[in-house]
């Protein structure tokens, strides 16, 4: 690999201006401060938002300076954009809904069209500053659009992608107007990283019901072209936080910040003080009311503990221009009020509250004297709070109350694990972390941190280029198969060369797109004029083959010139001739096959049932994507159990399964066209497992290509039906 170039919202670090002058600060929010730890280490370049906006050059000069000596690139934008894009579409759109907050969910145009702008800008100065070789590392929901913008200007450019918040449920991205966009431009990515295996399959999921492309597991293949699908949950930098936790540790009290001195009094003003600690940001995914109502509640279930206990809320402003965050600061401030009000003493504060950033040794402080990390988002990507929370605890002491809504919770089971929404159940999680045995501490804590030090932010990050890299070997693999550039040249020269050629060419997903109802996919202009090319030489025949019932290839290419193979080569017509029958098995073999298909058709809402002369046809195209690959699947079980020792099979075609008369396929009925090698070029194309009878009955030396990238037979492959047109186009007009 050559060089790394990450591209995120938000640069690691954030200037400010003071005084005509600008300083760096570090930026919160863990995607900063996870991902700058292995920019450090690793010679990679930084591309973002440098959280201002400047117009005079000599300015923007300075800044360039400041920035580039922590490998950072800015990305500026105006104010009217920030106010759409960020404040708007990023904040105010996506970060709701894909949190389950839909009723905060805005849509407007102008937010969407600041968007495009923006992940265009941040496509232009990445491409700018991209060499070849080079890997691009998108980050997070503000950029989207990014990775299919890049692909299509650079296709060749290895690009990986990783969303840091959840991505919701199918029901909850149909939602968004331009849900589709949003996944087309997830897309442009080789790989496609996600905290947990939920956010992972929801992903998946939405891409099967709203684009249709086809998945296989983790891997979702359109065009031509593979993208992977997987999970690598964040980590932080252990070493890091164990270290300066253990250096604050070792220093004697007076040495210490004044705050944390002040802490230390505070905690031994009572014997056995304990303090319970929150950090985050102030947003309503945090569940921040929900945790001060919890810890309400336990004051008043638990009065023995009143003034023997904290909790600390450290709550870092942000997004303060979106009017959510606005109305939840006052509505934290109410709340903290009115229970300091209610329980607090002279000499205890039940909630201390602070509405700031803290440095980072002071936040080592914090969590080095807090008890309890007490932290219940009520939906988070992952948390990396609770994983600093766990690498500070050096003597093992202390613990972790963690919603259940947090992607760190998969990885921290061990900690006490609670609903955010149960009040009750909250409060009786403080209340057993309060009076938790000190050898059960130890061990959950342990457990704990000895799994967030082994997956720690280094190894996520490498882990994640390494796969990376293994997929974009993959794709060179499929590339070499790839029906385009010197593929094309060959073939072409060799059709001109022969002197008979013939080609078999399927029909649906091959010639023509799949619809909905297979009624609808009839010949267009363009597809007729194509075809009809091959009549400008006597040299070329040109044989459609189809498991298509032979009255509606009769209508569609009856007078067209071209030999017809119907239902799987059930029946053949050559060019001039009249149709022919290649089975003489009766049909009474339906009358038990069709009440089983029927109770699957009135089981699968869109499903259907065709008759052919002599196959009987389930179509699930139109069923819910997973319900219809589902019931195929038992279809086929039940259906197999039923035909022993009759004289059929069962094909599985493209969102088909078809039973038909054994021994009847593809293959054998192409050969009969190929007599005594009478043909010294020989292409054929198609798309489904009924094809691959084709692929492989033909002499060696045929072109045999598949489209998409499935597994198969054929020795090339196209991407879609267009690229058959084209490539026919090319070969009939040579
Ligand atoms: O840049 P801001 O608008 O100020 O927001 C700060 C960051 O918040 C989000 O963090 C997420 O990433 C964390 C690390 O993967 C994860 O632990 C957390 O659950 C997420 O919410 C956001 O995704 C970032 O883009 C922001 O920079
Ligand atoms: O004053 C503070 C408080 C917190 N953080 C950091 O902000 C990050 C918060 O990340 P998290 O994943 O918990 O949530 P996010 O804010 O990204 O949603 C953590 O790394 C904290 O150490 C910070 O930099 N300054």
């Amino acid at each position: 690999m050559d060089r790394l170039i990450i591209a995120s919202n938000r640069l690691p670090v954030k200037i400010n201006e003071v005084e005509g002058d600008f300083t760096v600060e570090p930026s919160a929010g863990g995607l900063a401060t996870g991902l700058k730890s292995y920019h450090k280490k690793n010679d990679s370049v930084w591309i973002g938002w440098p959280g201002i906006d400047v117009d005079d050059s000599k300015d923007k000069k300075k800044i360039e300076k400041l920035l580039s000596d922590e490998h950072c690139i800015p990305l500026y934008m105006e104010s009217d954009l920030i106010e759409n894009y960020y404040d708007g579409f990023s904040n105010a759109t996506l970060w709701p809904l894909f949190h389950y907050f839909t009723e905060y969910a805005s849509f407007k145009e102008d937010y969407w069209d600041a968007y495009k702008k923006v992940n265009e800008m941040f496509a232009e100065s990445i491409l700018k500053h991209t060499k070849k070789g080079d890997t691009v590392w998108v980050h997070d929901y503000q950029l989207l659009l990014v990775p299919e913008m890049i692909r299509k200007q650079r296709p060749d450019i290895r690009i990986g992608f990783f969303l840091h918040i959840p991505f919701p449920s199918y029901e909850i991205i149909r939602i968004l107007p331009w849900r589709e966009e949003i996944l087309c431009g997830m897309l442009g990515a080789d790989l496609i990283g996600f905290h947990t295996y939920d956010y992972a399959r929801h992903f998946i999921s939405s891409v099967k019901r709203l684009l249709g492309h086809d998945i296989d597991f983790n891997t979702v293949s359109m065009d031509g072209r593979h993208v992977y699908v997987d999970v690598f949950p964040m980590g932080i930098d252990y070493e890091k936080f164990e270290r300066k936790a253990l250096e604050v540790q070792s220093k004697p009290i007076q040495e210490r910040s004044k705050q944390h001195q002040e802490i230390d009094r505070f905690l031994m003003g009572e014997p056995n003080r304990k303090l319970i600690l929150s950090i985050d940001r102030l947003d309503y995914t945090k569940g921040i009311p929900h945790r001060i109502n919890a810890f309400k509640r336990f004051l008043t279930d638990h009065p023995e503990f009143r003034g023997k206990v904290s909790l600390l809320m450290l709550t870092v402003p942000s997004r303060e221009d979106v009017e959510q965050y606005q109305n939840l600061k006052r509505e934290i401030e109410e709340l903290v009020g009115g229970v300091n009000g209610e329980f607090g003493t002279l000499g205890w504060n039940p909630i201390i509250y602070f509405y700031r950033s803290l440095p980072f040794d002071n936040l080592i402080e914090l969590y080095s004297s807090a008890d309890i990390g007490l932290l219940t988002p009520l939906r988070d990507g992952m948390n990396l709070v609770a994983k600093e929370f766990i690498a500070t605890k050096a003597g093992h002491k202390g613990v972790l109350i963690l919603s259940e809504m947090a992607g760190a919770a998969k990885e921290l089971g061990e900690a006490l694990s609670v609903n955010p929404f149960n009040i009750k159940a909250v409060s009786d999680a403080i209340y057993a972390a309060l009076t938790m045995d000190q050898d059960d501490q130890t061990n959950a804590m342990h457990t704990m941190q000895e799994r967030i030090k082994r997956y720690d932010v280094h190894k996520w990050a490498s882990d994640f280029m390494d796969n990376l890299e293994k997929t974009s070997k993959k794709q060179e693999i499929n590339q070499a198969r790839k029906v385009s550039g010197k593929n094309i040249e060959k073939f072409l020269s060799q059709y001109q060369k022969a002197k008979s050629r013939l080609l078999f060419l399927d029909y649906d997903g091959t010639l023509q797109k799949f619809f909905s109802l297979p009624g609808d996919a009839k010949p267009d202009k363009e597809l007729l004029q194509l075809l009809k090319k091959s009549h400008l030489d006597d040299k070329t025949e040109l044989v459609i083959i189809s498991g298509r019932d032979k009255v509606t290839l009769n209508e569609w290419f009856g007078d067209s010139g071209f030999s017809l193979i119907a239902e799987h080569g059930a029946w053949t017509k050559d060019k001039d001739g009249e149709w022919k029958e290649r089975t003489n098995t009766r049909s009474n073999w339906k009358e038990n096959i069709r009440p089983v298909l029927e109770s699957y058709m009135d089981r699968t809402a869109g499903s259907i049932i065709e008759e052919k002369s002599h196959s009987l046809v389930w179509h699930y195209r139109k069923a819910d994507v997973e319900l219809g690959a589902l019931r195929a699947l038992e279809l086929t079980t039940d259906l197999s159990n039923l035909i022993i020792n009759q004289d059929l099979e069962i094909l599985e075609g493209s969102k088909v399964i078809e039973i038909k008369v054994a021994g009847i396929n593809k293959g054998s009925a192409a050969l009969e066209y190929i007599h005594d090698g009478s043909y010294d070029f020989i292409m054929a194309m198609g798309d489904d497992w009924t094809d691959e009878y084709l692929f492989k009955a033909l002499p060696e030396e045929s072109i045999t290509i598949k489209v998409g990238t499935d597994r198969s037979a054929a020795k090339y492959y196209v991407g879609n039906y267009k690229e058959v047109r084209s490539l026919l186009n090319k070969l009939l007009t040579k």
